[in-house]
């Protein structure tokens, strides 16, 4: 049994919201229209080239929970997470587990996030058995890949990940990125994450997939520097992580960055100025990737 809890949400917020939820004990988040099946429905959300601004109305973020999990904490949480003075009202639903794993095994086809490079549920055969196939499966952690962020980091990785290079994904969330790295040829791959969870689920995938990542909870001090460094997190969390993340990348190695909306990217910017310098090397649906080099000598 899980609980299914649906949110009123201000359309601004349900993406930020949904997100905080993910990171605030939720094992499934999606959004929908409030309005649907009235006269004020709008098109899908997530369509190819719709904008943020393009985002219903009235949006219902349902979020899917444990029956163990302190749901009054997770929501008030994940609700002064984005700036909510109050958890928007809500209502909870009891779902069968046996349900929902259908339901989202229906709503998910294999995605092709470049030429060569495909994410593949595990219940679906790869539709060009040639390509990268990472096989990943919704639900327990985010990254399955369809998210923009997640791609902007896919993408990214493919044109980065030159043979042996070493890679930290920060924020693994469910190893996607890392799986990525080792299949598109990196040598050394870790993964950390702050939550425990996702650490399980990035080991559970990494053997699904038959990879090796290290991988370690982030409450442990990381130690050395890696050629290809890559996180995908919130704009606060990356800024307060700037001098962490800028010291892990080795002289002459890069660091791209997402989960970045577009208005946040020169915020983001001046938090790595010191350090790296960074550009907007892509933007998809509103989130931008910045990116950068760190020089091989040290500026004093
Ligand atoms: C948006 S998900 C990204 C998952 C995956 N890397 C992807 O690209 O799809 C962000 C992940 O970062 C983790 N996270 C958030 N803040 C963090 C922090 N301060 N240190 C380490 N991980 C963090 C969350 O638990 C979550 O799994």
């Amino acid at each position: 049994m899980w609980l299914s809890v649906i949110l009123q949400a201000d359309a601004t917020r349900a993406e930020a919201l949904s997100e905080a939820l993910m990171e605030h004990g939720a094992l499934s988040v999606s959004i929908d229209d409030a309005d649907a099946g009235t006269d004020a429905e709008k098109p899908q959300f997530g369509e190819p080239g719709m904008s943020p601004a393009s985002l219903w109305d009235h949006s219902r973020v349902v979020a899917l929970f444990d029956t163990d999990t302190d749901l009054a904490q997770a929501l008030a949480t994940a609700s002064a997470a984005v700036g909510l003075k109050t958890v928007p009202p809500f209502t909870i639903e009891e779902v069968e587990e046996q349900n929902w794993v259908q339901l989202t095994q229906s709503q998910f086809d294999p995605i092709r996030i470049t030429e060569h490079l495909w994410i593949v549920p595990s219940w679906h055969v790869a539709p060009d058995a040639g390509a990268i196939n990472l096989v990943l499966d919704p639900g327990m952690a985010f990254g399955t890949g369809s998210h923009p962020t997640t791609r902007l980091c896919l993408e990214w990785l493919t044109d980065n990940t030159q043979p042996g290079v070493s890679v930290l994904d920060y924020g693994c969330g469910s190893g996607i990125l890392g799986i990525a790295a080792v299949k598109l040829g990196a040598g050394e791959v870790t993964g950390v994450d702050i939550d425990e969870k996702a650490v399980e689920t990035a080991a559970n995938n990494a053997a699904s997939n038959g990879v090796s990542l290290h991988l370690q909870v982030s409450a442990k001090p990381l130690e050395g520097t890696f050629q290809r460094v890559v996180a995908n997190i919130l704009t606060n969390p990356l800024k307060m992580l700037a001098p962490l993340l800028a010291a892990r990348v080795a002289p002459g190695g890069r660091l791209a960055l997402s989960g970045v909306l577009e208005a946040q990217a020169e915020d983001v910017i001046a938090a790595y100025a010191p350090y790296i310098a960074l550009t907007v090397g892509a933007t998809f649906d509103g989130w931008v990737r910045l990116q950068g080099e760190r020089p091989e000598q040290a500026v004093s």
